[in-house]
């Protein structure tokens, strides 16, 4: 208290000016904010209002309120379209990143930054901004909104699409993706952003497409000269020398004091005077030609990823085939399509239900978290697999139950489930976002890994099989792929892809080793059935000679 001393009366009469200012200063920086904001928000509703974002479930005109309205099918794949195009799904993280970050962060720094220069003039208290239903709405819709996380995935999804597709830098930054139109483009800046981590992973050829890009409306933005200084440096390494030279002069222009830049300016005149007869651009291949170092081991699975069907054995080729697939009941068959003898790979139409995929889909989205590779006993999140995970047992639902028995009605195989020895695994449900994906893997368990598996699965050996169901078709991209054979499954709503990962000699099969192509547009849905050896015995019983197939019975 200061009531009782004219001292402190004194002190803050002295601060009075002080606190005037401050206050006055704040109320200017809030409009400003709430300003920005505004325009911001405008922006967004405007685009709501035509159409251009699909609405949500609970959309109203009026505000407050939300009830669940039922909406019709179509409204669903509307939604799916929207999210499922790269450059939307992009914007629309970054939008809502940034309002959340105005709206939330901001306001908690504004009430702490300013309350902190009143501590100086003792204790003079203002009000807090008093808990509101919107602070209350924001709060509680906290865990839907992006972050930072989000916004650097989003990037790389854009580069790893682009390097595996091939996507042209202009299209994509127009935002058109095999000729879907998203219902915005890519910033000057978001240009800049995805420039910045294409070269950061050595894709210089794409990383110089995408800074001209990005320099090609720009002026005076504070990336610019950073632009020109990186484009210039990049074309110098790829032997572009006076090209290079000319955007480093741009570069030494705009920041005539940054000795990094004038250094390599002066190197680059260096080089360019040595060269005498070198004045044309060598720089002219294709960008995805400079391709980055460690690509090798991975640019067979891209050119699959493509669709590129290359060095097949024609006499293998010509020979696959279509045939009825029988069950268990000798009523029900399957239309399978054979995609490899040795070791056989198939797809097998129609064996699961819309209403059965529908249930699939409702009881993993709640439980989905982020995919981990690896020994269970120390699984990671990583690059490698990029989506989200969800395990549905036999014992949640009669439903679930019942697609077990399928799989082991259509593969001849136990899929018993126990709390011991069980024959197989629960569902693993996987859902990809954008550029989801999961490079090139085996199924089956190394030794040491087999040790660390939970209870229900010890000693059961290793996932001798793959049952994979395909709850969704992917519009563009994210189709299932063995580099090693180089063959190519389309994802197929409501089929399942099968195959043994494990030889009928008991060895592990390396040639099984497959993967999940980026989803380049719409979404992926897949369902793992893993059979374990155990319980397999009379199922699939040891071939006859080391080399024996699963041709040969
Ligand atoms: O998504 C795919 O196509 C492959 C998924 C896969 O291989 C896995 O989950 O183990
Ligand atoms: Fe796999």
């Amino acid at each position: 208290e200061m009531f009782s001393s004219t001292r402190q009366l004194i002190k803050l009469l002295a601060a009075e000016s002080r606190i005037l200012t401050a206050a006055e200063d704040f109320i200017t920086q809030e409009k400003e904010r709430l300003q920005s904001l505004k325009d911001q928000l405008k922006l967004i509703r405007k685009r709501y209002n035509e159409g251009l974002v699909p609405r949500s479930p609970d959309y109203q005109e009026t505000r407050g309120y939300i009830v669940p309205l039922p909406e019709p099918p179509e409204v669903e794949a509307e939604r799916v379209d929207y999210v499922g195009h790269p450059v939307n799904a992009y914007n629309l993280i970054k939008t809502w990143h940034s309002v959340s970050y105005q709206i939330v962060e901001q306001s908690r720094l504004n009430q702490r930054g300013s309350l902190a220069q009143y501590d100086q003039v003792n204790e003079c208290p203002i009000p807090l901004l008093s808990p509101t239903d919107f602070h209350d709405t924001m709060a509680s819709l906290s865990t839907s909104m992006p972050t930072q996380t989000d916004i650097s995935g989003s990037i790389d999804a854009i580069v790893r699409l682009q390097e595996t597709y091939e996507l042209p830098t202009n299209s994509t930054a127009d935002g058109v993706v095999m000729g879907t139109h998203a219902s915005g483009v890519l910033s000057s800046r978001d240009c800049y952003v995805i420039a910045r981590k294409a070269e950061e992973i050595r894709q210089s050829g794409f990383a110089i497409q995408w800074y001209e890009k990005a320099l090609e409306n720009s002026y005076d933005e504070w990336w610019v000269k950073d632009a020109f200084y990186r484009l210039g440096t990049l074309l110098k390494g790829l032997a572009s020398y006076e090209r290079g030279l000319g955007y480093l002069r741009i570069a030494q222009e705009m920041d005539p004091e940054n000795r990094t830049v004038v250094d390599m300016v002066a190197s680059a005149e260096n080089t360019v005077d040595r060269n005498e007869n070198f004045t044309a651009s060598t720089y002219r291949k294709p960008p995805h030609e400079y391709r980055r170092y460690h690509v090798g081991w991975l640019s067979d699975y891209m050119k699959l990823c493509r669709g590129e069907h290359f060095d097949r054995d024609p006499e293998v080729v010509k020979a696959l085939y279509c045939t009825y697939r029988y069950g268990i009941l000798p009523y029900l068959r399957y239309n399978e399509e054979i995609f490899n003898f040795n070791p056989r790979i198939a797809l097998i139409y129609n064996v699961i239900k819309n209403r059965d995929i529908n249930m699939l889909k409702d009881k993993a989205t709640a439980g989905l978290s982020s995919s981990r590779v690896g020994d269970p006993a120390k699984s990671k999140l990583s690059n490698e697999r990029i989506s989200k995970t969800s395990w549905l047992w036999d014992t949640e639902d009669e439903r679930i139950f019942k697609l077990s028995k399928q799989v082991a009605d259509i593969t001849g195989l136990s899929t018993q489930y126990s709390t011991l020895h069980s024959h197989a695994e629960p569902f693993q449900l996987v859902n990809y976002g954008i550029g989801g994906q999961y490079q090139p893997h085996f199924d089956y368990y190394e030794n040491d890994m087999l040790r660390n598996v939970p209870a229900f699965i010890q000693d059961t050996g290793d996932r001798v099989a793959t049952f994979m169901f395909y709850l969704s078709s992917v519009k563009a991209g994210g189709a299932t792929v063995f580099p090693k054979l180089h063959v190519r499954i389309p994802a197929v709503k409501g089929a399942a892809a099968f195959w043994f990962n494990i030889r009928r000699s008991g060895d592990r099969e390396p040639l099984t080793q497959h993967a999940g192509c980026p989803v380049l547009l719409g979404e992926k849905w897949v369902a793992n059935k893993w059979i374990r050896e155990l319980g397999q015995e009379y199922n699939r019983p040891c071939g006859l000679t080391p080399e024996a197939t699963d041709f040969d019975y």
